[in-house]
């Protein structure tokens, strides 16, 4: 790999003796991640569930600042496989895996990830959150912001998700949030080694623009964050401009504090001389590449000074109550065909005939571009009830109470979106399962299980993993 000449200019001064060793790793081939997450994870998922030796196969050694994180080879399949369309697999850079856990999402908060798309940390919040929270994810560009979406939908994340600017959503959304995590855009130059290109399109100016960029955001994100919560802040970048800089920042104009974060396996702390010498910048964190094995991240956590006391609690967790003309027919749907499901569910969100859960109770949301407010639950065709893949992808099989289980070329072909045989007597909707994994839908008939994988959804290039 050539790195920029202005890049090296940057960057050998301030590692000095470090230089040769960084350069030589960032010509090395590099890292890829998995997490593996409806195994064990999951809500409701712990029961007896191990994961298949068809995955496990491909798994090398575990990515120790993640639980069920592996380094994973290059050209491992995973990506084409049932296990990860239905949500079993989420293919990460190793280093971006530390960030959920420099956030420690509780049960009961209320998180914003301000800068979400494609999803990878949106998810794995909500895999350490166990859905047992309020997880809103936004996404400033309207093409990123779908397929952040539907990473949500797949990994059966509970979390609204928003196509907004950060200042659009500060203006509705004032100090609304426990934990705010800026992921924010940055020079990328933890990106070189993966993607070249990054490393041509990299100029001498970028980590000042971008710099300027990150310091618009977070104005915002502070806004939105209560008294006393905590702000996350990460790049995958290497220059002191977009890290520790911006961090001082944030403790001079800002006022917020920096938290000390676990110092984890590989990882080192903030660079103090990067800063003037400011010492409190050493426990953010970093990961170097030629120190640990990842493409390289930055992250620090702040607190927001709690001497204003809390201006927002009366609205969250409020129970709606209302009867709807749907509501009968939903809660028999759901009584008949499901064993156990969250609570809010009974009192779903409606939008243009799609019931929703609802991770935005408490926030006013009038005006705002939603694509969704949860999980998309089931959509009504004059009160009649028609399951949608949301629900399926949140579960395990045991929450449901009509299951039929296939083998791995079966469940391919049912995300071929072939229809399925039908041996048993149950007629009405079915869930498939492969694996311990709920694959989707289906409608029994007499003879026939009638495919109900969504048609966006299809695909006919997956792979077989296990060997049998
Ligand atoms: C580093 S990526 C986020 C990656 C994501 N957190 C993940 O883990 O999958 C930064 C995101 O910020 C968005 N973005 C770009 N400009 C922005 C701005 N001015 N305000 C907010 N977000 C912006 C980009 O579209 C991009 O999706």
């Amino acid at each position: 790999m050539v790195l920029p000449d202005a890049f090296v200019k940057q960057m050998a001064p301030l590692l000095g003796s470090e230089w040769a060793d960084f350069a030589a790793a960032m010509s090395e081939a590099p890292t890829r991640g998995v997490r593996v997450q409806r195994y064990s994870v999951r809500q409701g998922a712990t029961d007896g569930d191990s994961v298949p030796q068809a995955i496990l196969q491909h798994l090398e050694s575990p990515i120790l600042w993640m639980p069920f994180g592996y380094y994973i080879n290059e050209r491992a399949p995973l990506g084409r496989t049932v296990f990860h369309e239905a949500g079993a697999l989420y293919i990460q850079e190793p280093s971006a895996m530390a960030i959920a856990r420099a956030i420690d999402p509780k049960p009961g908060e209320r998180i914003l990830d301000l800068c979400a798309a494609p999803g990878g940390k949106t998810t794995a919040i909500a895999a350490l959150l166990q859905n047992q929270g309020q997880l809103v994810a936004n996404e400033i560009h309207p093409t990123r912001v779908r397929i952040l979406a539907e990473n949500l939908e797949r990994m059966g994340a509970a979390a609204a998700v928003v196509n907004h600017s950060p200042d659009e959503l500060a203006a509705v959304w004032p100090e609304k949030f426990d934990a705010i995590l800026v992921d924010a855009p940055c020079s990328g130059e933890g990106m070189f080694r993966k993607d070249p290109a990054a490393a041509q399109e990299w100029t001498a100016e970028s980590p000042d623009i971008c710099s300027r960029r990150q310091q618009d955001i977070l104005r915002s994100a502070v806004k939105m964050l209560r008294p006393g919560g905590r702000l996350i802040y990460s790049t995958c970048t290497f220059n002191p401009q977009e890290n520790e800089r911006i961090v001082a920042w944030l403790e001079d104009d800002l006022h917020l504090t920096v938290e000390e974060l676990p110092l984890w396996p590989g990882w080192s702390p903030g660079e103090p001389n990067f800063a003037f010498g400011r010492e409190s910048l050493a426990k953010a964190r970093r990961l170097w590449p030629h120190r640990a094995r990842g493409e390289g991240h930055f992250v620090a956590r702040l607190r927001k000074r709690a001497e204003h006391g809390t201006a927002d609690d009366a609205e969250r967790g409020k129970d709606k109550q209302r009867k709807h003309s749907w509501s009968q027919a939903w809660e028999s749907w759901l009584a008949e065909h499901m064993v156990e499901y969250p609570s809010s569910w009974l009192v779903p969100r409606e939008h243009k005939g799609v019931l929703f859960s609802d991770e935005v109770t408490g926030l006013p949301t009038r005006g705002l571009r939603m694509l969704r407010s949860g999980t998309p639950l089931a959509s009504l065709a004059k009160d009649r009830i028609e399951p949608l893949h949301g629900i399926a992808l949140r579960c395990a099989p045991k929450d449901f109470r009509f299951v039929v289980e296939v083998d791995e070329e079966t469940a391919i072909a049912y995300m071929r979106g072939e229809a399925l045989a039908n041996d048993g007597g149950h007629k009405g909707h079915t869930v498939i399962v492969h694996q311990g994994l709920v694959l989707g839908w289906v409608k029994a008939i007499p003879g026939r299980l009638n495919n109900l994988y969504p048609k966006g959804w299809r695909k006919n290039n997956l792979v077989k993993l296990s060997t049998e």
